[in-house]
Parts: structure tokens; sequence; C-alpha cells
């Protein structure tokens, strides 16, 4: 792999390897772009098959939060952390405090929080060794899990995607397909349950599965059947390129409003559902409601603020929407758009982010 052509391709600032043997950690930190403030976004875990597997999904997931906080109006840039291991078998303290003093000695350029496999506990490990951690125990000042934030995000965004196609955004006897039932869509089926959809459910973990079917009466599907279901909406909750060439010839569904990152395996995938008349609400500023809530403790924590503002992503669908229609594009393109405008607006008032002082998060316990 040519690193610095990965990086030139969309001007990533900077990548950062780090390597604790005591610990085993195995971490990369990408940072993609710094316009808009300190580059903020989750630590993933993962069992990755190459190292260059696990790069390219650093810089992916990197650039998918600097358009994410652009969208949802954050004054924060982007970045994203891989760690290279197998959550349930391969944590310890030593590896997250180890990746806490690399985080410290990027001296706020990047502020880190949870992603797939990583959880509260493993920030509060990170925050014994830096300030730059958000999503810690709420014993700190801070908002905790940011999944069930995420969660209502979600749910305001399908709302507002169901009412482009079906005219009312109420989702009473829609039935909806959901793929992965892990920490976002297990609240995400609650909202659903309350309001009175049906749900069909899949996940690779059969406990997770058991657990919607039991609390939400959700019909369980194998992994490879959930495309194919007869569903008013198809919610993508696991990983990411699941938009593709395979699967876009078996969806039913006339919307697609999911938490996962990176739904698209292609861009042109995105093109192909536009085609097709699929609703799609663009994955990054639908799942926007966990980074919402993270930013939050840098102006102090209030859960009502933060969820205030996780409501209007309802608005923000509505506005990408309207977006697409005006200019006849795909919603990824106008969602792309929003974010661009936004950090070109800004990048003439200001330049590369610096550390320049404090913020609130250096004020916590
Ligand atoms: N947690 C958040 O606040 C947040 C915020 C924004 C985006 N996201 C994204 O939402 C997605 C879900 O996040 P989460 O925190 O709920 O993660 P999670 O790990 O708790 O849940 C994901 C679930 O998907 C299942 N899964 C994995 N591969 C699958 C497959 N091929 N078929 C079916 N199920 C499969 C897993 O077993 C797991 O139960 C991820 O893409 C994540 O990046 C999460
Ligand atoms: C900052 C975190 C809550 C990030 C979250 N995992 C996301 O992808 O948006």
């Amino acid at each position: 792999m040519e690193i610095f052509k990965s990086l030139e391709k969309y001007d990533y600032e900077q990548l950062v390897f780090c390597q604790d043997e005591t610990s085993g950690l195995k971490a990369i930190i990408a940072i993609h772009d710094t316009t808009l403030g300190p580059a903020l976004g989750g630590a993933r875990m993962w069992t990755y098959a190459t190292e260059e597997d696990a790069i390219v999904d650093a810089l992916r997931l990197a650039r998918g939060m600097t358009y994410k906080n652009a969208a949802a109006g954050l004054n924060l840039g982007g970045g994203k952390t891989v760690i290279i291991g197998d959550p349930l078998k391969d944590k310890n303290e030593e590896m997250f405090r180890a990746f806490g003093r690399f985080i410290q000695g990027l001296n706020g350029r990047y502020i880190t929080a949870e992603d797939v496999g990583t959880t509260v506990a493993d920030m509060d490990m990170i925050h014994t060794e830096t300030d730059y951690v958000t999503g810690i125990s709420p014993e700190f000042g801070s908002s905790g899990n940011p999944s069930p934030v995420t969660a209502y995000g979600v749910y305001r965004g399908m709302k507002a995607a169901a009412k482009e196609a079906f005219g009312t955004d109420s989702l009473e006897g829609r039935t909806i397909s959901v793929q992965g039932v892990g920490n976002v869509a297990y609240t995400l089926c609650k909202y659903l349950h309350e309001e009175g959809a049906r749900l069909i459910v899949t996940d690779i973990n059969k406990s997770a599965v058991e657990r919607a079917v039991n609390d939400f009466g959700a019909i369980a599907v194998e992994a490879d059947e959930i495309y194919s279901q007869e569903a008013d909406i198809f919610a993508p909750c696991a990983l990411g390129a699941i938009i593709n060439d395979e699967t876009i010839p078996q969806l039913k569904a006339r919307v697609i409003a999911g938490s996962a990152n990176n739904q698209l395996k292609e861009e042109r995938h995105g093109d192909l559902i536009h085609e097709l008349g699929i609703v799609y609400a663009p994955d990054y500023i639908i799942n926007a409601g966990g980074v919402i809530n993270v930013a939050d403790e840098l102006n102090g924590y209030s859960h009502e603020r933060a969820m205030k503002k996780v409501e209007a992503l309802y608005d923000t669908i509505e506005k990408v929407i309207s977006i697409s229609k005006r200019d006849g594009i795909p919603t990824y393109i106008a969602a792309d758009r929003l974010a661009e405008e936004r950090i070109a607006r800004m990048a003439k008032s200001r330049g590369q982010f610096l550390q320049n002082g404090k913020h609130s998060l250096s004020s916590r316990g």
C-alpha cells in the first residue's frame, strides 16, 4: 500500500501508528481534517485480516467523521482510531492506558470516544492518562454510553425519511428490517416497537437476536436473508459496505435508514438506489446522535441540550432530501455538499486547528 498516496487522495492530515509491546496495543489513529476544530471520532476494536485493512478502515471512518461533525454543525474535525484485536479476548487495562498516552501526545488534535468493540469502561481507562476522551462514566460529569442517543437520532431521521417515501412520518404498522441488533439497534427497536412498527431482525450474535425477539416480538431471519425481506424500511445497524451490487437487487424497502457507518460500498451504489427511487438517509447524517452527545461534553455536558440537538436530525434529513430534490442529485451527494460548504466557509476564517489553551474537558474530575 502506498500510504502517502492514500493520504493525498482525500487530503488526510495525519496517520499515527501506536505500538506498545507490553500491553499488545496496535492502534492506528487517522486524522482527516481539523479545519473546524480538533478531530473527534471513536476508537473501533476489530480483528482485521491485514494491517492494510485496518489502515483503510481508519482512513474511511476518519473522513466520515469530518463530514458527520461538519454536517451536524459541530466545531470539530474528523478522526478515528482502529485498535487491532479481538474485543472479546484481547483487552487489558495497560492497553487502553497506553492508548491514552498516545492520545495525550497529540495534545488535543484528536479526541476519542466509543465505537464498535469499545465501551464506557474502556474510555474510563483511557481517561486515567488523558483528558482528550469523551463518553466516559457519568460520574465524571460525562455523557456515558452514546449508543442510546445515536438510536434516538436514527429514529428521528427514519421518521423524516419515511415522510418523504410514504407521505406520513408515522411508523405505526410499518415493517422495518433491522440488520444487527447491538447497542444502537436495540434501543432503536425499542422506539420502533413503542410506535407500533413490525420488526424483522438479524444478527450474527444469537443472544442479541433472542433479546429483540423476546422484548419486541421481532421476527428473526438469517443474516443473508435480511436484504430480501418484504419491508417498508431497511435499517442497516451492523457494519459498512452493505449497500452493494449483491444486495441492491434484493431490496424491497423504499427507505434505507440505519446507524451503520459507511453503508455505501462505493459512491455509485448511492446513485443506483437513488435511480431506484429508494429514499436513503445518508449514514453520517442520521447516525450523528452519538457524536453530538459526546461533543456536548466540551461545553459541560447537558443531556437535555444534547437531546434537543439530536431531535433536530429530523430537520437535517428533511434538508438533505430537499437539496437532493432541488438539485436532482442523490441524497449522499446532497449530504456531502452540506458538509463541504460548511467546511469551506469556516476555512476562510480559520486555518488548521491548534490547541491553544484549555477547554472544558480539562475541568472534569
Ligand atoms: N454506538 C454509537 O453510538 C454509534 C454512533 C454512530 C454510528 N455507529 C455505527 O452503528 C453501527 C452499530 O454500532 P453499535 O455500537 O450498535 O455496535 P455493536 O457492536 O453493539 O452492534 C453491531 C451488531 O451487529 C452485529 N453484526 C456484525 N456483523 C453482522 C452481520 N454481517 N450481520 C448481522 N449482524 C451483524 C454484531 O453482532 C452486533 O450485535 C456501527 O457501524 C457503528 O459504527 C454507532
Ligand atoms: C464519537 C462517537 C460517539 C463516534 C461514533 N462511534 C460514530 O461513529 O459517530
